[in-house]
């Protein structure tokens, strides 16, 4: 357990979750959509750094790798001192930084959540092709929750996804590579965007209307975020999931069109009454607190 937590005296202790993830200067996506969406859920955000890109809505102009001990040294500055309940990773760029995450997950026994970030939204490569091969054997074994777009699925299971059952499919796939949940997204198929979900044993299918927006930048850092802030919170995996589906889902609904490209969505809705609110006789996203 990496949290050092309950010294803190009479102060009042906040879940901490942590990103390791690659800097976006227009601030849809990577680090700093993920330390939004940390605050957002009332949860401390603490951040490693992986790589630093030049981006706007419309495009990737220039990324730069950081090295590798200054990666590994951010994740050991925060955790031996702060602590984290629960992490996340995005853009790793290449196999040398997934071999040091990998090694400092299980240095620091993280509850892990993997957004397999490949590409970004304007098309433009953020991790290299010959990183695929350690993800799958390197960080994929170590990570409680994954949730790859379909394009990233595709790319994982080495083949199409077209169906709803090939969806279940590359969840199974995903799974029997080590990986606890999986959630294979939907925002790239052409109909409803249905997040498949997959423990294991029972298939949920996470269901929303699409919004029609070109404003989706950050949505799968967003999501992954999300989950990463509510299992921080200490909600099971299941109930994590369900309610970051809700949060983009609202997130994007509310996107205040930045930019002239795919916009960023918005994090500082208010997502509390939506978490507290009983629905259909259920808790709420949290329950009452
Ligand atoms: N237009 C939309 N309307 C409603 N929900 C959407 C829409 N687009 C995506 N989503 C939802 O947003 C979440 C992220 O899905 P998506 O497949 O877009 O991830 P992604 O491609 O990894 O995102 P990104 O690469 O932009 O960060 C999923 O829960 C998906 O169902
Ligand atoms: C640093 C960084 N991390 C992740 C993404 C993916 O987000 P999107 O697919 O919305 O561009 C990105 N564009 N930049």
């Amino acid at each position: 357990m990496s949290r050092r937590g309950d010294e803190e005296g009479n102060r009042r202790v906040s879940p901490r979750a942590l990103t390791i993830a690659g800097s976006d200067s227009g601030a849809g996506a990577g680090i700093q959509a993920d330390l939004k969406t940390f605050a957002a859920l009332e949860v401390y955000g603490l951040s490693a750094i992986t790589a630093i890109t030049a981006q706007n809505t419309r495009s990737v102009y220039a990324a730069y790798e950081l090295p590798v001990e200054l990666i590994e040294a951010q994740i050991d500055a925060v955790l031996e001192d702060i602590g984290a309940d629960a992490a996340k990773t995005g853009m790793l760029a290449s196999p040398q930084i997934i071999e040091a995450v990998a090694g400092r997950v299980r240095k620091w026994n993280l509850r892990l959540v993997v957004d397999p970030v490949m590409r970004a939204k304007s098309g433009d490569a953020l991790l290299q092709s010959d990183a695929v091969q350690a993800l799958r054997s390197q960080l994929l074994p170590l990570a409680e929750v994954i949730t790859p777009n379909l394009p990233e699925a595709e790319i994982l299971v080495g083949g199409p996804i077209d169906t709803l059952e090939d969806m279940r499919e590359a969840a199974r796939r995903i799974h029997a590579l080590g990986v606890q949940h999986v959630v294979v997204k939907g925002g790239h198929s052409s109909g409803e965007p249905i997040d498949v979900y997959f423990d294991g044993q029972q298939f949920v299918e996470l269901r929303s209307q699409r919004i029609k927006t070109a404003h989706t930048h950050g949505t799968g850092c967003t999501f992954s975020a999300a989950i990463t802030a509510l299992l921080a919170r200490g909600l099971p995996v299941e109930k994590a999931v369900a309610g970051a589906k809700r949060y983009i889902t609202e997130a994007i609904r509310q996107a205040p069109g930045i930019g002239h490209g795919h916009g960023p969505v918005e994090h500082f809705w208010q997502w509390r009454q939506l978490a507290t609110s009983t629905d259909a006789g259920s808790e709420g996203l949290i329950g009452a607190s």
